[in-house]
């Protein structure tokens, strides 16, 4: 008979016991990921051993194996394959999340720990292409989460509004370059939202591997972009990550784009705390954005190098840079204009992962001429 006590205790049980059907699909999963010839980093480190130790695990948040890999599962196109529900995440998954982060981030061991925050000297910088000849426009983002608030998947609606209102009030405190406004997505016209994806200012809607994830649930509430006048800075809320805080302008002028970020980044953390691991840095959604957080990119022409993709790929992974296409991830080069950014984002400070598309980016260039 269930006593009283007893009931009790086995109620709390099941409660950290993944459900029936979950492992089901789990397993529905891993048979179609190992059955599938995805290139994904998901697919070769989620091994029958580390799958079977890791399939009746649970978060605080309730979040399971299922949750962090079902972006990968269902998406085998994927580069990667596996966010992260919650930050908690990362230590009860840790068997799968760490050899992907040491892939990703060129090498970056689970015995390793991230340094300390360091925006190291800003004037150091300068314009990758006075010129004007090759780099079309200069960006450099960072991501970062709220403390207190769980990752997208596990976030409510009215935590979604909360947060909207913490980071719209917070902006709107910015002065000088930075002051701006805040335009939530919930009530932006169509047009108005579709100009500002085309000028690569605004986030795309309905992005598949965001979506396999659960991290777009009911979309638009608590998503928004605030900005300044002339658009050179810019804050995604609720996108992928609780916030994005991007600089970018036209031009090669890293230094005045790596300027602005830090001086905004610096502003902005006087008023939010955000959530920060002592291992891995400042926390994001996805292990590719861990540590720094920092993307600092180029859209840039290389007619003669990229007249062989492979060949730009391979020369831009020989100095740590990653190629994407003309509108981010995921997309195609139009009228010869290539993405392309420092790969790693962790186990180096802010100011090398920066100075590593700086110096990428000049031996590119430097190449491009001698063709
Ligand atoms: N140097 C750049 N100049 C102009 N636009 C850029 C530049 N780099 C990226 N973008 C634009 O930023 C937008 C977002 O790109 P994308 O999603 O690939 O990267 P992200 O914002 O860094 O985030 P994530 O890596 O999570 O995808 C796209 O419209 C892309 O074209
Ligand atoms: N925006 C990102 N987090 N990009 C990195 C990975 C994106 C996607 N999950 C993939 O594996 O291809």
């Amino acid at each position: 008979m269930c006593t009283r006590a007893t009931c009790a205790a086995l109620k709390a049980k099941a409660a950290t016991m993944v459900d029936a059907a979950t492992l089901e699909k789990l397993e529905a999963g891993f048979s179609k990921l190992q059955g599938s010839d995805s290139k994904s980093l998901l697919k070769k480190y989620l091994t029958r051993e580390v799958f079977d130790s890791l399939k009746n695990k649970k978060t605080s948040f309730g979040s399971t194996l299922l949750d962090c890999i079902q972006s990968g599962v269902e998406n085998l196109d994927s580069g990667v394959g596996i966010y992260a529900p919650d930050a908690e995440s990362y230590s009860v998954f840790a068997e799968l999340f760490d050899p992907i982060i040491e892939d990703y981030h060129n090498g970056f061991k689970k015995t390793d720990k991230h340094p300390p925050k360091n925006w190291g000297d800003v004037d150091t910088l300068g314009n990758l292409d006075p010129a004007g000849e090759f780099v079309v426009s200069t960006r450099v983002r960072c991501g970062r989460s709220l403390e207190g608030y769980p990752f997208n998947p596990c976030l409510t609606e009215s935590q979604y509004k909360e947060m909207e209102d913490k980071v719209s009030g917070t902006l709107s405190s910015l002065e000088g370059e930075l002051k701006g406004t805040f335009y939530p997505l919930t009530g932006m016209s169509k047009e108005t939202q579709q100009q500002l994806i085309d000028d690569h200012f605004l986030f795309k809607e309905g992005d598949r591997f965001l979506q396999a994830a659960n991290a777009c649930r009911f979309w638009p509430t608590g998503r928004g972009i605030y900005h300044n006048e002339n658009k050179t800075f810019l804050v995604w809320c609720n996108e992928e990550d609780h916030l994005r805080i991007i600089s970018m302008q036209m031009g090669g002028d890293l230094q005045q784009v790596y300027k602005r970020l830090v001086s905004a980044v610096n502003e902005i953390e006087k008023k939010i705390p955000f959530s920060h691991h002592d291992r891995l840095g400042f926390l994001t959604f996805c292990p590719t954005n861990l540590g720094t957080t920092v993307r600092a990119s180029v859209h840039i022409k290389l007619p003669k190098l990229a007249a062989d993709k492979k060949k730009l790929e391979e020369v831009a992974s020989k100095y740590h840079l990653q190629v994407r296409g003309t509108r981010g991830e995921h997309t195609e080069a139009e009228g010869g204009v290539y993405d392309i950014s420092n790969k790693r984002r962790m186990g180096l400070t802010e100011y090398d992962a920066v100075k590593e598309m700086y110096d990428g980016i000049a031996e590119l260039i430097k190449i491009e001429k001698s063709l």
